[in-house]
């Protein structure tokens, strides 16, 4: 099928790319970007001329990628998807990597992304992303809103948790390669303040924050307001979420509600007490998850780790077009993570 990249110039639009192109079922027709300008790909980044796939970055025109494509990914930041997708055919399927449709209620997304949010139908037609966990929905759907990095590693690990347990208070310390602040330099993502740093940033603002407690209360009748912590860790990709909770099921239990959850999901491996580390994801669309109970508190660490670029943005694009189109989940995804 034919694929358009809005974003193309972005780290996650070039994770696409990069993906798109060792698709079988796919094949990239046209890139998109806020300053394209009718230049090769190459000139900014040399290394595409290796996927096949070195075309000229053209600005955003709705009506050429109307015409041209049948798969479009949105790899924008916040607020362009929402105005861009009423341009666009409705016949073409639109995955989109920002947050624009991954909050239900229109005053969440005022209130977390500090601007309006899009408009109800198509909030109301986008389907949620988090590939394990919504199979079904994902069949056929147009419009797929695509989960956050750190809300797809901290989900994956918490939703068999809330499905199955009596689950209190839960608090998450959350680190993040600088790639996840997307290519714009800042004073926190400039190399002087990221190298040899450790740094907390939107301390109780997340954006994150409302679309993990939406997703875990499809799954239980209430959910206790989360703590998650920010922090940006000095390399380029992967993220590791660390969570506590407190809870009375043994390491058995706990064992057997993870294996049971995703006995059928090729991407999710439970590691339990040989926790994963953030390299051992690298490069890979996995999603390690591995815990400790500390008998001693009652509280168990539960640990995340994903490639941020890959499941928590374009590898888990690729893995919900494959869902949806009715595919098989892993088509055209790597298996092999880096080794070292
Ligand atoms: N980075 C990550 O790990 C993750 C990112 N996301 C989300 O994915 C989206 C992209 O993130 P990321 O790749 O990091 O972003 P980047 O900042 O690296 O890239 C943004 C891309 O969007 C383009 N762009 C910016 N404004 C517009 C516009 N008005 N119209 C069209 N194109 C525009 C840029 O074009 P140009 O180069 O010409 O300026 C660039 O190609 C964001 O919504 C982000 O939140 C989600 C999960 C993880
Ligand atoms: C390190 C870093 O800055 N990461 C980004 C998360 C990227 C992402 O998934 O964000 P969206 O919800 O905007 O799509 C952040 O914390 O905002």
């Amino acid at each position: 099928m034919k694929v358009s990249i809005v974003g193309a110039t972005g780290y996650s639009g070039l994770e696409l790319l990069r993906l798109v192109s060792q698709h079988p079922n796919l094949e990239l027709i046209s890139l998109h970007s806020l300053t394209g300008k009718g230049e090769l790909l190459s000139e900014t980044f040399p290394l595409v001329k290796e996927t096949g796939y070195d075309l000229i970055v053209e600005p955003v025109d709705a009506v050429r990628i109307s015409a041209i494509a049948e798969i479009v990914f949105l790899a924008t930041p916040a607020g362009i998807a929402k105005d861009l997708i009423p341009l666009l055919s409705s016949s073409l399927q639109i995955i989109d990597l920002s947050g624009d449709f991954r909050l239900e209620k229109s005053e969440n997304y005022d209130n977390w992304y500090g601007q309006s949010a899009a408009a109800q139908a198509l909030r109301d037609e986008a389907i949620y992303g988090l590939s394990e966990w919504e199979q079904t929905a994902l069949m056929g759907a147009r419009l797929i809103a695509n989960p956050g990095c750190y809300a797809t590693a901290i989900l994956l690990a918490l939703m068999p948790l809330f499905e199955k347990l009596a689950m209190g208070d839960v608090i998450i310390d959350a680190k993040s390669g600088v790639s996840g602040a997307g290519k714009g330099l800042s004073p926190a993502t400039h190399f002087m303040q990221t190298h040899d740093n450790l740094q907390a940033y939107k301390i109780n603002r997340h954006q994150h924050i409302p679309e993990i407690e939406q997703q875990l209360s499809k799954v239980t009748e209430s959910v206790a307001p989360i703590t998650l912590t920010t922090q940006l860790l000095p390399i380029a990709r992967g993220l590791m979420a660390t969570i506590y909770f407190e809870t009375s099921a043994t390491n058995q239990q706990l064992s057997a509600i993870f294996a049971t959850a995703y006995q059928q999901a090729p991407f999710v491996r439970i590691f339990a007490e040989q926790l994963p580390t953030i390299q051992q994801v690298i490069g890979s669309n996995y999603c390690d998850i591995g815990w400790h109970k500390d008998e001693r508190t009652g509280r168990v660490t539960l640990i995340s780790v994903i490639d941020n670029l890959v499941k928590g943005a374009a590898g888990q694009a690729i893995q919900n077009v494959n869902i949806s189109q009715g595919w098989e989940q892993t088509l055209g995804l790597p298996l092999l993570p880096i080794l070292i």
